[in-house]
């Protein structure tokens, strides 16, 4: 039997660069009564954020060309909003955060027996940003890609096909209507489906590339002084991201990181960020929405987010349509894995090292 192994895959970004163990193991949050050292972060002037800013919501029921200005005016603006009148069943929203909080309720030790690799994808631990920063996050996540049930048939031997089930059927739910919102962003940029041809195309060799990830957030003794996950942009094309009702907790950096602002969560709502890949893709055009999550006392807050990217052999770069004198290419063409492996060594500053300029400076190194 041979093994075919392709390097592009995403879950290849994390054998090429293993996560010490040290930043992968949450301590059990759930009881602890005051917040740890190693939690405490330093507090930061919370300013009340300007009347005029809100983050856009867009109604999905309303007339194809109403939405698609929407769409287009909060991705240019905000490169994030929330969709209502999705087409997602509630009782789907509700049974996967009801099968998400099974999980995170589970004893620590069970939950441990589970716990990602170094140099895996998916399973138990804290996020994968938690390098990047000296303090820890008040954070407990577990990833999916494709099946959970290798995972799930370690915590609930005999009880694990309903998990499996409402997850399995939450990702294709979350695909479909990834795909529907894509074709709606590119159309409202004027463009055709023979111009992004790796979008739609049938001769792609692989399927779309997709993580599912559930965030917890438990009751927190001192939210002033803690971090839920801290700021970063999604490297997808876009994220789909659920957030239970009974909590706010995700913030958008209205300025680079002074003022936040609340997504307050509107129940049944999704909420839809432009990624990296699609701010690539849209050759800058569309921002990518740098946020982060804070944390409360009294409630445990959970969140789902859908992370959906490229086949593993597509190379992303904008259409030509996109390009042109007043619009240089601002990009290299990165597959997802590709730009994974960038993000995993400059964190924030990812975009900035696949910017043509660096390559041209590198190239100009080179030739001294
Ligand atoms: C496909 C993805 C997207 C990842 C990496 C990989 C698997 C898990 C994703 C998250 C989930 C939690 C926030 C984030 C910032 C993190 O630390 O892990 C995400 C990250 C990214 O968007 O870069
Ligand atoms: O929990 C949230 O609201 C934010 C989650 C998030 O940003 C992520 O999973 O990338
Ligand atoms: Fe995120």
């Amino acid at each position: 039997m041979s093994i075919i192994v392709n390097k592009s895959s995403i879950s290849e970004s994390f054998k090429t660069n293993p996560i010490p163990t040290t930043q992968i193991l949450p301590l059990d949050l759930h009881n602890l009564l005051s917040l740890p050292d190693s939690h405490t972060w330093p507090t930061s002037p919370v300013q009340p954020p300007p009347p005029s800013a809100t983050i856009p919501v867009v109604d999905l029921g309303r007339p194809p060309h109403a939405v698609a200005s929407a769409v287009r005016k909060a991705s240019d603006e905000w490169g994030v909003f929330q969709v209502t009148n999705h087409g997602i069943p509630t009782t789907l929203l509700r049974e996967a955060e009801f099968e998400a909080r099974r999980l995170f309720a589970l004893p620590a030790e069970e939950k441990l027996a589970v716990v990602r690799s170094p140099d895996g994808i998916d399973g138990y631990g804290l996020a994968r940003i938690s390098r990047f920063f000296a303090k820890q996050m008040w954070y407990e996540g577990f990833t999916i890609m494709g099946s959970p049930v290798r995972h799930a048939s370690h915590l609930w031997p005999n009880d694990y096909a309903n998990f499996c089930n409402v997850m399995e059927e939450y990702q294709a739910q979350m695909k479909a209507l990834s795909e529907k919102l894509l074709g709606i962003m590119f159309k409202s940029l004027g463009l055709a489906q023979d111009d992004i041809k790796w979008l739609h195309s049938k001769t792609n060799h692989h399927p779309p590339q997709a993580v599912l990830q559930l965030n917890s957030y438990p009751a927190c003794p001192d939210p002033a002084h803690a971090m839920g996950l801290a700021p970063h942009t999604d490297s997808s094309l876009i994220t789909l991201l659920h957030q239970s009702s009974n909590a706010t907790g995700l913030q958008i950096s209205g300025d680079g990181g002074n003022l936040w602002i609340p997504v307050n969560p509107i129940p049944g709502a999704l909420t839809v960020n432009v990624g990296d890949l699609m701010h690539i893709a849209t050759n800058g055009r569309f921002k990518t929405a740098l946020h982060r999550a804070v944390v409360n006392r009294t409630r445990h807050r959970v969140s789902m987010a859908y992370f959906y990217g490229t086949p593993q052999e597509v190379k992303i770069s904008p259409p030509m349509k996109l390009v042109d004198v007043d619009h240089p290419l601002l990009y290299q063409p990165v597959t997802w894995k590709e730009y994974l492996d960038a993000k995993g060594k400059y964190f924030n500053r990812a975009l900035e090292f696949i910017k043509c300029e660096a390559l041209f400076i590198a190239d100009r190194c080179r030739q001294l």
